[in-house]
């Protein structure tokens, strides 16, 4: 082992219980270590109350603890490291139930309660950002490991499917392993990662049993591939780094879960899998060994870079602290502490571009070439050096062009040739970073919207609201104006909308009037009308259900719409004018009182100008640019006053034209929701253009209705925007997924899952309507 070995750092955290046993499990303040007694022969069913006690020294204790804490002391430095280039990997070992998924996951449902994983996801988007000077791109991957079998859980994402010879663990020339056959998916933030996390964890099979309702069947591993290159250096250069997050079944004693049949075959697996694991880390425990048996199972072999390369490795050894327990308590800590004694040498994975650095060498042939060229031609005071800029002179010109684009700097000094490029380059670099931040800024203002998809392996996020012409939903340019102008024609829309009429209606158990009746069927038929070709039974893309909206049922708040952003444009233009105007008379206003103050400086230096009496005068010129001045001054003063008030009707009619588009987008989605999301019987009669008999929709599909996904999401939206704005790429990925994963209906039950398994994502009930 070299100088830069590290052992492998070791926490325990204890699964939070009512039936804690104290009189067996003791905490001591240094907050590392733990003692554990155990009744002797208690096993063996002798009686005997002599106690055996253990002791064990660890990186840190973990009870009592929040997921974030558990975060902060666990993965925060692992991250930080991958983003330098360090390979990292986290693992929760333990028995069934001890808590393991709860930390590497957490509640998907609950922000707060989000395990390591997702808070690593946003950990490396937030870093991404604040790393200007680098250049990151992100992948994923999601591995299973199931009775020997390695499965890729994000298959079904992009169309990717495992080639005929599935997926196989090969080692790498530089040393490491990697899982040929595993799908990558690229990721540009944190709401894309989220998604794929969601998707895969809905692949997982899990199963029931005595210790755990929702226990893994399977080993997984979920990695982060980081790239970075520098934006301001030599771009030949750059790191890669891989950040493993794994969830180990969890070991368990068949008489105690009750496993049986399939579950049996799954629990024999994993308890050999982990005793795999636990030969490995005995042997690289043991300094004398040479031989470290890593192929034996899928897992050793998937984590033989983790365990022995030159990764920081970290373990969460999950117990649960009950005296029931102890056993499995003692022989997790027992496993922990060994994991402790193996060492890892963490190194940066720093690489060489061939490609680029040869183009880079191009180019600097290219460029001493041209500074010969144009040595002769120089002015005396610009020479052309043809020696390559330091790193510090580099940074300078970073420093005084950012200096220059803030306004601090008034020239930047530029001594040679190379100085003149680099400074163009810094220059591009800035333009480039602010329209990434524009894209971002716009990107999260409108987080709702559908995005097209970036690249074929990257999740296809399903839009959840229509589209304008451009893209985007609804009129999002920012160039609305107000609801205000409503005419007298449109109070039906305000007393009736469809969601109100759908409440009222629904409880009164006559949600099948006849106003209802026409209303559907008028729909529907515009939107046969306007949407050909299309099987009838699925719902028709938003995008266009909202031109058709627009064009009939929507028409009139469309229309109060469009007028109001005239006006608001014709406002905005007037704003301009007045601007434009006020400027220019404060411009005026300097120059006449400097022509005043010249010519007052002009007559002192010439003596007093006295009239025929003896008293002071102005000249004819003064006097004019007095005049002059005060006639401005009365003008700049009115202007002033139009251009405060113009600029509240601005701002007054910007605020009416949003709530009007908010108006127009909520009215969309209720009829969206109604005319094409209702059960197939209904739409089936409005299609043939019938009426709907009384009773044909069953009392609790209705009442169903009421509370569609969308009401529950936008509650849900609402109230973790009002908690904790940076949760809403968690939520969002999340309610995608359940969204998917609800109408995805019968193909929940996909293939890979046997008849005891459920899915470990925990779906609300929703009542699919689709
Ligand atoms: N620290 C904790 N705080 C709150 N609840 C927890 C905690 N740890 C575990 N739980 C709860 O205990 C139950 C079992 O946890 P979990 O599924 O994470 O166990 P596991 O070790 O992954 O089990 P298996 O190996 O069978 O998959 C879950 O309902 C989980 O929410």
């Amino acid at each position: 082992m070299s100088d830069s070995s590290t052992e492998v750092k070791v926490f325990v955290r204890i699964r939070p219980t009512a039936h804690f046993a104290q009189e067996l499990i003791e905490y001591l303040p240094d907050g590392q270590s733990i003692n554990v007694r155990q009744r002797r022969d208690s096993k063996r069913g002798v009686v005997n109350n002599q106690l055996c006690s253990w002791s064990f020294r660890l990186s840190g204790v973990l009870h009592d603890v929040s997921q974030e804490d558990v975060y902060n002391t666990v993965a925060h430095n692992v991250v930080i490291g991958a983003l330098e280039g360090y390979n990292g990997t986290i693992m929760c070992f333990g028995q069934t139930g001890a808590g393991k998924t709860y930390t590497m996951t957490g509640a998907n449902e609950s922000y707060k309660q989000r395990g390591i994983i997702p808070r690593a996801i946003q950990q490396v988007f937030s870093e991404v950002e604040n790393r200007n000077s680098s250049s990151f791109t992100v992948h994923l991957s999601y591995l299973e490991i199931y009775n020997e079998t390695l499965v890729d859980l994000l298959s079904s994402v992009g169309g990717t499917r495992p080639g005929p010879a599935g997926l196989a663990v090969v080692e790498e020339a530089r040393g490491g392993v990697s899982v040929k056959g595993l799908s990558l998916h690229p990721v540009h933030n944190e709401e894309e990662a989220l998604n794929l996390l969601f998707e895969g964890e809905m692949n997982r099979i899990i199963g029931s049993h005595g210790m755990n309702k929702n226990s893994s069947r399977s080993h997984c591993i979920f990695t982060i591939y980081i790239e970075s290159r520098s934006r301001t250096y030599s771009q030949a250069r750059y790191i890669t780094s891989k950040l493993n997050l794994v969830d180990l079944a969890g070991s368990e004693r068949l008489g105690k879960t009750g496993s049986e049949g399939q579950m049996q075959k799954e629990a024999m697996s994993i308890n050999r899998s982990l005793s795999f694991l636990e030969q490995a880390i005995l042997a690289l425990a043991d300094r004398r060994r040479e031989h470290v048996p890593f192929r034996q199972s899928k897992l050793t072999h998937a984590l033989r870079d983790s365990l022995g390369g030159n990764c920081k490795t970290v373990l969460v050894a999950n117990v649960y602290g009950e005296a029931a327990q102890i056993e499995e308590t003692l022989s997790t800590l027992r496993f922990a502490s060994r994991m402790k004694c193996v060492k890892t040498e963490p190194a940066v994975n720093e690489h060489i571009d061939p490609v680029v650095q040869m183009k880079a060498l191009q180019r600097e042939i290219q460029q001493l070439k041209q500074d010969l060229a144009t040595q002769n031609n120089m002015p005396s005071q610009i020479s052309t050096s043809s020696e390559t800029l330091s790193d510090s002179q580099m940074a300078d010109i970073q420093d005084q062009v950012q200096r220059f684009l803030d306004g601090s700097l008034e020239e930047i000094s530029i001594v040679n040739m190379r100085q003149v490029k680099e400074v163009f380059k810094q220059f591009k670099l800035a333009l480039q970073q602010q329209e990434q931040k524009v894209r971002d800024e716009l990107s999260q203002n409108y987080s709702l919207v559908e995005k097209p998809q970036s690249s074929p392996g990257a999740v296809a996020a399903k839009a959840s609201l229509p589209r304008g012409p451009m893209g985007t939903a609804g009129e999002m340019d920012g160039h609305g104006f107000g609801v205000g102008l409503a005419s007298s024609s449109q109070k039906h829309i305000d007393g009736h909308s469809p969601s109100k009429t759908r409440t009222k209606k629904a409880k009164e158990n006559h949600w099948c009037s006849h106003s209802k009746q026409t209303f559907y069927s008028g729909s529907c038929s515009l939107y046969y009308h306007c949407i050909a070709n299309r099987s009838p039974s699925s719902p028709p893309p938003k995008g266009k259900a909202f031109e058709c909206f627009k064009a009939e049922r929507g028409s009139e708040l469309n229309r109060i719409l469009r007028d109001n952003k005239a006006v608001l444009t014709e406002r905005r233009a007037r704003l301009r004018e007045l601007t434009d105007s006020v400027n220019a008379t404060k411009r005026q206003i300097d120059q006449a009182a400097t022509a005043l103050r010249q010519s007052q400086e002009y007559r002192d230096s010439q003596g007093q100008f006295v009239g025929s009496e003896g008293e002071p005068v102005l000249d004819e010129t003064e006097v004019a640019l007095v005049l002059k001045l005060r006639d401005l001054k009365a003008q700049y003063r009115q202007d002033y006053q139009d251009l405060c008030g113009t600029r509240a009707e601005v701002s007054y009619c910007q605020h009416l034209v949003d709530q009007c588009r908010i108006r127009l987008l909520t009215e969309f989605e209720s009829w969206y929701s109604e005319s094409f999301l209702l059960p197939e019987e209904v739409q089936d009669v409005l299609r043939a253009g019938g009426t709907i008999p009384p009773g044909l929709v069953p009392v609790e599909k209705a009442l169903a209705l009421e509370d569609d996904e969308q009401d529950r999401f936008e509650r849900m939206r609402y109230k973790m925007l009002a908690e904790n704005p940076s949760a809403v790429s968690f939520y969002n990925a999340h309610f995608r997924t359940v969204k998917r994963r609800s109408s995805k209906g019968s193909n929940a039950g996909s293939s890979r899952r046997n008849s005891t398994a459920v899915n470990k994502m925990k779906l609300p009930p929703i009542l699919s309507v689709t």
